[in-house]
C-alpha cells in the first residue's frame, strides 16, 4: 500500500497526507496548506500533498547548488553505480508505486506496473550511456583551419549545468520524471523535481527510491504544490540552470518567462495517421486502436487524427469500429482498456469537442456515453476542417477520421497543425513513405506503426508548438551539459611522429 513499509516516512499523521523532500529529509510545509489529489475514478480525495512555500523552494535550491558542487567531483562510475542502485530499488517497489498511479491518474493496473519497470530500465540505461558519452571528449588541432600551424591543441569535455528543474506531466508522473532526473544526475547536475499534482504521490515514492539508494543530501529534492501557484517562482528562480518540462501550453508560457538557460520542452501533439490505398488496413486498424485509445488517449504521442484515402475509408472505419467494440471500459483496478480521464475539467473539455463535432455534422460510429470522468471510446467519421476536433487534442478516447483524396491533402492537413510531434504512415510503398515522411513537419514519422516515444534511447522531439530540443536518453544527457575547452598553446608547431 502507498505510504507503508519502506515508504512510511513519507506520510504525515495519516496515510493519505504526504510530505515533501528537501535536504535528504521528508518534511511538512510551514505553509500549513495541503493540495488534494482527486481520484479520477471515485472523484473523491485520495491523497493530500504539501503546498510548499517560496522560502522552502529557496532552501531547496540553495542546498541543490551546494550538493551539485561535490557531486560534479564524484567519479562518473560512482554516479552510475548509485543510479543502478536506484533503478533496482524502483523496480523492487513497483507494486506500491503502481498502486499510486492507479489511484491518482487512473492508469490501468498493468500499464502502471509497466511505467515503473520502464522507468527503472531507463535509469539503468542512462547510467550506462552516461559513462560512455561523458567519458569521452574531443581533441582538436589548430592546423585544420586556414592560416594556422599545429601550435594549438584543444581539449573539450562535457561539464554539468548546475541545478536542473524537472517538471513532468500527469500522464507519466514517474517515467517522465526519471527521464529528466537520471540524465541530469549522471551528467553531474543536481535536480529539483516539481511533480504534477495528479501523480505527485507516485512521484514522491519514486523519489524515495533515490533516497534509499543513498544519493547525497540536497542533490535530489521534490517540491509539491499547484503548478499555478508555485510554478512561476520555480521556473524564474535565478538558481535554476536548466528546465526540462513536459506538458501542455504551460511550456510555451514558461519558455517566454525563463531566463537565459537551456530549455527542454516536450509539449502537445496532434499526431496524424495517414493511410494510403495500398496500406495494410488490418495493421493500420490495430495500430489506431493501440495508438489512439491506450491510456484512454492521454498520451502526447496518441494518434489524434486519422487521414484516410476515401477509396478505402469505409473498410478501414469498419475494421476500427469492430475493434472499438471490444475495448473494455471501467475502473483502472480492473485493468480496463478505457479508464476515467484524469479530471472532471478534462472530461468536460473532451465533451465540448464531441458536441461541437455533433453540431457540425460528424458521423458518430458509436453512441456518445459518459459517466463522471469515464468517457466511452468514440470514433468520429466524416470530420471536416471546420470542426474543433480536426485540430485540437482531446487528450481523451475520441478519435476523428478525415477522409482525403490525395497524398498532398494528407500532408497539407498534417502540416497545417500548430503541433509537430509525430505522425505515421501506412503504405506498402517505401518510396512513397519516405517522400511523405520528408514532407511532414513533425519531429518523428513512424512508417507502418503508431507514434510512440520509445524505445527510450531513441531521439524524441517536437517541432513548432510541440517543443524545444530533443529528448531520448543520449540527447537528454548531452542537453544537460555544456562544453568546456582547454587550449594548449605550443611555442612552435608540433606534429606527432613528424
Ligand atoms: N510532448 C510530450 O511529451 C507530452 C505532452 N503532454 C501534453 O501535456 C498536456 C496534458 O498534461 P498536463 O499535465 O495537464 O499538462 P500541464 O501543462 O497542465 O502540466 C504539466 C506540468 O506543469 C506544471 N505546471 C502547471 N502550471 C505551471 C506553471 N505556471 N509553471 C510551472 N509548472 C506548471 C503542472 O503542475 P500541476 O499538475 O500542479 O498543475 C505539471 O507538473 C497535453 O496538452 C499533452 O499533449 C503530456 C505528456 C507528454
Ligand atoms: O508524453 C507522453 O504522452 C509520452 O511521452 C508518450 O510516451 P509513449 O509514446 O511511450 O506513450
Amino acid at each position: 500500500m502507498a505510504g507503508t513499509s519502506v515508504f512510511a516516512e513519507l506520510v504525515d499523521e495519516d496515510t493519505t497526507v504526504f510530505k515533501f523532500y528537501s535536504d535528504g529529509e521528508w518534511k511538512k510545509s510551514t505553509s500549513g496548506k495541503l493540495v488534494s489529489i482527486i481520484n479520477p475514478t471515485t472523484r473523491k480525495t485520495q491523497y493530500k500533498v504539501q503546498a510548499c512555500t517560496q522560502e522552502e523552494v529557496n532552501k531547496i535550491i540553495e542546498a541543490a547548488k551546494t550538493a551539485q558542487k561535490s557531486w560534479a567531483k564524484t567519479p562518473l562510475w560512482k554516479r552510475a553505480e548509485l543510479l543502478h542502485k536506484a533503478a533496482a530499488i524502483l523496480k523492487e517497489h513497483r507494486a506500491p508505486i503502481a498502486e499510486c498511479l492507479v489511484k491518482e491518474i487512473a492508469k490501468p493496473a498493468k500499464d502502471a506496473v509497466t511505467e515503473v519497470v520502464r522507468s527503472g530500465d531507463l535509469v539503468s540505461y542512462c547510467a550506462e550511456e552516461g559513462v560512455r558519452i561523458l567519458g569521452e571528449g574531443k581533441f582538436l588541432v589548430s592546423d585544420s583551419f586556414p592560416g594556422n600551424e599545429r601550435t594549438k591543441y584543444c581539449l573539450t569535455s562535457k561539464i554539468p549545468l548546475g541545478v536542473v528543474l524537472a517538471i513532468p506531466p500527469f500522464n507519466y508522473p514517474v517515467n517522465l520524471a526519471v527521464s529528466k532526473i537520471a540524465p541530469a544526475l549522471i551528467a553531474g547536475n543536481s535536480i529539483v523535481l516539481k511533480p504534477p499534482t495528479q501523480g505527485a504521490v507516485a512521484a514522491l515514492h519514486m523519489v524515495h527510491c533515490f533516497h534509499l539508494a543513498g544519493f547525497p543530501k540536497g542533490l535530489v529534492s521534490c517540491v509539491t504544490g499547484k503548478g499555478s501557484e508555485i510554478g512561476d517562482f520555480l521556473t524564474m528562480h535565478p538558481g535554476v540552470s536548466c528546465i526540462s518540462f513536459t506538458g501542455g501550453d504551460t511550456g510555451i508560457a514558461i519558455s517566454k518567462k525563463a531566463g537565459m538557460i537551456p530549455l527542454q520542452m516536450e509539449l502537445g501533439g496532434k499526431d496524424a495517421c495517414i493511410i494510403l490505398e495500398d496500406g495494410d488496413l488490418d495493421l493500420a486498424a490495430a495500430n489506431i486502436i493501440k495508438g489512439g485509445f491506450s491510456y484512454s488517449g492521454q498520451r502526447c504521442t496518441a494518434v489524434k487524427v486519422i487521414l484516410i484515402m476515401e477509396s478505402v475509408a469505409d473498410t478501414l472505419v469498419e475494421k476500427v469500429k469492430a475493434k472499438v467494440a471490444k475495448l473494455t471500459v471501467g475502473p483502472p483496478e480492473d485493468d480496463c482498456d478505457i479508464t476515467p480521464v484524469v479530471t472532471e475539467s478534462s472530461a468536460n473539455f473532451i465533451e465540448g469537442l464531441v458536441m461541437d463535432a455533433k453540431q457540425k455534422g460528424a458521423t458518430f460510429c458509436q453512441e456518445y456515453k459518459r459517466e463522471g470522468n469515464l468517457i466511452w471510446p468514440l470514433l468520429l467519421d466524416n470530420v471536416r476542417p471546420d470542426m474543433r476536433i480536426a485540430w485540437e487534442e482531446p487528450f481523451g478516447p475520441v478519435l476523428p477520421v478525415i477522409r482525403i483524396n490525395s497524398i498532398e491533402e494528407a500532408i497539407y492537413h498534417s502540416n497545417a497543425s500548430n503541433f509537430g510531434l509525430q505522425g505515421c504512415i501506412f503504405t506498402r510503398d517505401i518510396n512513397k513513405a519516405i517522400l511523405i515522411s520528408d514532407a511532414m513537419e513533425t519531429g518523428t514519422v513512424q512508417i507502418n506503426s503508431a507514434p510512440a516515444r520509445g524505445p527510450d534511447h531513441f531521439p524524441f522531439q517536437g517541432l513548432k508548438d510541440s517543443g524545444i530540443g530533443s529528448q531520448g536518453i543520449t540527447n537528454s544527457i548531452n542537453m544537460m551539459t555544456k562544453i568546456k575547452s582547454t587550449v594548449i598553446n605550443l611555442p612552435a608547431p608540433s606534429y606527432a611522429m613528424g
